[in-house]
């Protein structure tokens, strides 16, 4: 199946468990996978078939950005909510990296695997 992906996107937000953590602005990086068959917007060569991954950007950081936000578990799956229900897509995969938060580490991270809900007709 396609995918439409988003790589190392940079959202600076409030982000974290202690208290010296909810008064400064900490960087996550995030990569997104969409699946989506993209096989009508090629054809077509036509934006409004595909899915626009500068609007995802755009809507993804407004998200996270919205309010403070302790774990990055709950920003994993606010944007793979909000990416199942407002885009056309079947599965989403989040990954979403906080490079600051352990000194000894290239980075940490959480990944999450979601699906859109099966349609009975
Ligand atoms: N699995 C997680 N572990 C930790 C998180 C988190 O969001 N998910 N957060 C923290 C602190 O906020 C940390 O980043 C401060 O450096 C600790 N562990």
């Amino acid at each position: 199946m396609d995918i439409v992906f988003i790589k190392q996107l940079q959202v600076d937000t409030v982000i974290g468990v202690y208290d010296w953590e909810k008064t400064i602005k900490q960087r996550l990086l995030l990569d997104l996978r969409l699946t989506a068959d993209q096989r009508a917007a090629a054809q077509a060569d036509d934006i409004r078939l595909t899915l626009d991954y500068a609007v995802i950007s755009a809507r993804v950081i407004e998200l996270i950005t919205a309010e403070p936000i302790e774990l990055i578990e709950t920003v994993a799956e606010r944007v793979a909510q909000l990416l199942l229900t407002e885009f056309s897509t079947s599965q989403v995969e989040v990954t979403v990296s906080k490079p600051g938060a352990v000194p000894q580490a290239q980075t940490v991270g959480v990944q999450i695997t979601r699906f859109a809900p099966e349609v009975n007709h």
